[in-house]
């Protein structure tokens, strides 16, 4: 079984801000300026999906950002597990949870949020360890009603619901006892990376940082 420090680190971090930013980038020459925009906004929990050939450059650009903690999302196998604690993340994010995944973060003291969405998904995370989960794809899969009704049954657990969060539904998940944080790309959409809009992204953070 994981210890659970490895879950209480990411519940830590979870605890830090309402929101974490999930991260689409695609030039890692961006990477540092948009960190520092978010960090600067309120919102230090960055989450950096290894979706793109530029992933891994951007955690190593972001990993030195004062008060800011990058990790990687999207986060499949052992050897991602490995090239992002390399690159210098400080936790993962996966959509789901399998034990080949949990023990290869073990292995990497790499705190993991592991993606569950059923009662049995959230036992068998629960079994390895791990309390403070992410609930994907959050919308999709019963949205704030969904995470109410898994509360009473499954106490002590906690949630990071991503997937189809937003400015409008946000306050519905946060105001959940058992949702710690949501993640979401609405502060920095691709888009606004791209156009280099660091003030816009900044003010978006700075909205962000305050739901709840
Ligand atoms: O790749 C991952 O690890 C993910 O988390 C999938 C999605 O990118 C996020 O769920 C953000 O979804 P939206 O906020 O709806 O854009």
């Amino acid at each position: 079984m994981i210890p659970k420090t490895q879950s209480e680190q990411t519940r830590k971090l979870c605890q830090l801000a309402p929101v974490v930013p999930v991260l689409v980038i695609e030039d890692a020459a961006r990477a540092r300026r948009l960190g520092e925009a978010l960090v600067s906004g309120g919102l230090p929990v960055l989450e950096v999906t290894l979706r793109t050939e530029a992933a891994l450059d951007a955690i190593r650009e972001m990993a030195g950002i004062e008060g800011g903690h990058v990790g990687a999302g999207t986060v499949l196998t052992p050897e991602q597990v490995y090239r992002a604690k390399e690159a210098g993340a400080a936790f993962a994010v996966a959509p789901g949870a399998t034990e080949t995944l949990i023990r290869a973060c073990e292995d990497a003291s790499l705190p993991l949020l592991p993606g569950a969405v059923t009662a049995s998904e959230v036992m068998q995370a629960r079994e390895y360890g791990y309390d403070m989960l992410k609930f994907f794809p959050a919308e999709t899969s019963g949205g704030a009603p969904a995470l109410k009704a898994l509360s009473a049954p499954l106490p002590g657990v906690s949630f990071c619901p991503t997937g189809g969060v937003t400015p409008q539904n946000a306050a519905d998940y946060l105001s959940l006892p058992n949702v710690v944080c949501v993640g979401s790309s609405w502060v920095a959409p691709a888009s606004a990376v791209s156009d280099g809009d660091w003030d816009g992204i900044e003010s978006r953070a700075r909205s962000a940082a305050i739901l709840g």
